[in-house]
């Protein structure tokens, strides 16, 4: 699968973000439809140490059986460590640049919040942007102000070409939103941690919305 493809259902994901075992979240997930997966283990209760190793080890395991990219939030060495597929780093996180020059080849994720960030991010050799948030979230408490798809169009109309998936408060109801305005996929969180039994759902609008856009 291409990277274009394996961005439609992208499922971002730490333990403090599920209601049971993020092991059984994952594999329900991916049996209705994920396409790609991050471990994101931050903030409040998130686990350190030997047990975030030991997750991140048992999620890579259950990403490698469905043959689903594993990537991992932030942590360029530990993706190192692990033979990770690749990684996904913010505005506030180490060099673009230096970051491409330690993964080689792997998967390389940049968050950009308008297009001269989406310009920076493509010349120092990011594979793919998460662009967000695009509806308002309480997943993460130092998000940017909303700025909604009309971000995502922007890009798209100053010609950056380079893979997006859309981020932030985005579920069954709203994907089409981002999806119109060019995005390759959707990046979601609490849409899929807390009904893991609901993938399809996300998983089919997103289809939905590139089959109308033909
Ligand atoms: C796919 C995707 N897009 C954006 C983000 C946010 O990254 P960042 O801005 O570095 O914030 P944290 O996730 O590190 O809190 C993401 N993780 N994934
Ligand atoms: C991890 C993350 N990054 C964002 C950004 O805007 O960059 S929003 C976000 C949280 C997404 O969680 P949910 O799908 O539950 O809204
Ligand atoms: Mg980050």
């Amino acid at each position: 699968m291409n990277l274009r493809d394996s961005l439609k259902l992208y499922f971002v994901m730490g333990s403090q973000n599920c209601e049971r075992s993020p092991v059984d979240v994952l594999e329900e997930a991916l049996s209705g439809g994920v396409t790609m997966f991050q471990f994101r283990e931050k903030g409040n209760r998130c686990l350190e140490g030997k047990p975030m190793m030991e997750l991140a080890l048992e999620l890579q395991h259950v990403c490698q059986k469905y043959r689903v990219p594993f990537i991992i939030n932030d942590d360029v060495e530990l993706a190192l460590k692990m033979g990770a597929d690749g990684v996904h780093i913010g505005q506030e996180d180490e060099s673009i640049g230096a970051v491409r020059k330690k993964l080689g080849d792997k998967i390389l994720g940049i968050s950009a919040h308008n297009v001269r960030e989406a310009q920076l991010a493509l010349e120092s050799g990011a594979d793919y942007l998460g662009v967000g948030p695009m509806f308002q979230t309480t997943t993460k408490n130092d998000c940017r102000p909303v700025q909604g798809p009309k971000v995502i169009e922007s890009m798209r109309k100053m010609g950056i070409r380079l893979p997006v998936v859309g981020i932030g408060g985005i579920h069954s109801g709203n994907v089409h939103k981002v999806m119109e305005a060019g995005s390759d996929g959707v990046a979601v969180i609490s849409a899929i941690s807390k009904h893991p039994e609901r993938t399809h759902t996300l998983f089919q609008g997103v289809q939905d919305s590139l089959l109308k856009s033909f």
